[in-house]
This record gives C-alpha cells, structure tokens and sequence, in this order.
C-alpha cells in the first residue's frame, strides 16, 4: 500500500453537500474519516455514499459508556461495513471487551466483516500540563498513553489512536500487529489550531504509524487538492 493510500482524510464538515463538495475535489483519496460533526448531521447517508464511490471508511464515533451501551453501539455499527472504529480507551477493560465482542456479532449479524475497533489513548488535543492539573493523572504523558494503549490490546482490541509523538514507543512495545492511527498530523506550512502533539506527515510515519488523521490542512485550504497533492508530494 502506498502512503498516500494510509492517509484518512477527516471530513469534518456540517452538511452532505459540504462533505460532498470535498470528496469531489479530492478524487485521490482512498480513506475518508466521518466524525461526530458529520455522522449527527447526515446519519448513515454520508456512509452509504462513500460505500458507492469504493471508498474506504473510518468511522471516528469515540464512544464512551458503560459496557452495555458500548457493546450496543458497536453491534449496530458493525452493520454499517466500515473499516475503522473508535471507542475511549477509559471506557475500561470490561467495556472494551464487551465492545468489541458486540462488534463481532453485529458483523456476523448482517454478514460484513468487522471493522477494526481502535482505541483512542489520550486526545491528541491535551497537553501534559493539562494531564496532569485538569484531569489529575498522576503519571507522565507519553506512560499514560502507553498504559492506555496496552489496555486496549489486552482487551482484544485491534490498536490505538495516538498522537505521532509517542507513537514510536507504543510501536515498541505493543508490537507490529497493533495498528497505530495517528492524527495531530501537521505538514510544516500548516496551522497547528487545536493539535498539540503533533509531527509532519514523514516523521509520524518514520515514528511508527500505520495511518495518518489528517483534516484541516487539507480540507480548509484554498486548493484541496493542491494541499493533498503537496503532502504527498512531501512524503
Ligand atoms: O486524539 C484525537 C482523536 C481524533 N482526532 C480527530 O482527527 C481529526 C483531526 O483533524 P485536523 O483538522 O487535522 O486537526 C479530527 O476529526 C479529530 O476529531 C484528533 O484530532 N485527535
């Protein structure tokens, strides 16, 4: 697989016809991510037509709940035929393993293979300082990612969201089979915005992803596709 095709561009926008508008400018990209913001404002549609135009999908929902909850949720989603999944790695274990037992069964249910459940570690958005004072973690940013991260696998998860800082020693320790999806991604010429840990695409995947998040500096650029070509180009 090439690199431009591990590159999941976000579709963070508040309507079909935006996020349509996107995709057709951006004829390229194999792997598209739907998150919140579009999911609540489109529903499955968004997801049915990137099905039809053989695109690949993550569907980036981060669900947070009580075991019973999460495991409804993934049964219901495993329907839906998408590639990648996202639940919080601070559901817990229980709910993890429930999670993504659900996830098997609602696969088989509607007989589509089950897309990859991935955990997210900590958001690629906080600081350590905010670790530490707002969410009173007593431990170091990169070990508590690292906790969070084997948490998951052993859960029976497939892999983490990470931020490409620590992705290199998540890498080592979890192995080559966990895969590692990491946005906070920024090219050099762009903004950094909310992102607080990031890297440029060539050091997150030098560092250890399989995949690269990558949304705004793409998809609110002046030229879409420009912005798309150049990455690649950089890589
Ligand atoms: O820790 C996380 C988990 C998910 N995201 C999502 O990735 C994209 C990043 O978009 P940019 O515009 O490139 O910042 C966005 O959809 C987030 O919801 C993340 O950033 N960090």
């Amino acid at each position: 697989m090439s690199n431009s095709e591990k590159i999941i561009v976000a579709l963070d926008v508040p309507s079909l016809g935006e996020a349509i508008a996107l995709i057709d400018k951006l004829p390229e990209v194999t792997f598209f991510k739907v998150g919140l913001e579009l999911f609540v404002s489109t529903g499955a549609d968004i997801l049915t037509l990137l099905k039809d135009r053989q695109k690949r999908i993550f569907l980036d929902l981060k669900f947070h709940d009580i075991p019973n909850t999460v495991a409804g949720a993934c049964r219901a989603a495993a329907s839906y035929g998408v590639d990648l999944l996202t639940i919080h790695a601070t559901c817990g274990k229980s709910a993890l393993q429930a999670a993504a037992a659900a996830l098997q069964e609602g696969a088989e249910a509607a007989g589509c293979p089950p897309p990859k459940l991935i955990a997210i570690t900590l958001l690629t958005s906080i600081t350590s300082r905010q670790l530490a004072f707002e969410l009173k973690i007593p431990l170091e940013l990169p070990e508590y990612a690292l906790h969070m991260a084997l948490l998951a696998k052993e859960a029976g998860l497939d892999g983490a969201v990470c931020s490409p800082q620590e992705v290199e020693q998540l890498r080592q320790t979890c192995g080559d089979d966990f895969l590692f999806v990491c946005p906070g991604v920024r090219p050099s010429w762009a903004e950094a915005g909310d992102q607080k840990r990031s890297l440029t695409p060539a050091q997150a995947f030098s560092s250890g992803a399989d995949y690269l998040v990558i949304g705004r500096p793409i998809t609110a650029a002046a030229d879409p596709a420009a912005a798309w070509a150049r990455i690649c180009d950089e890589l």
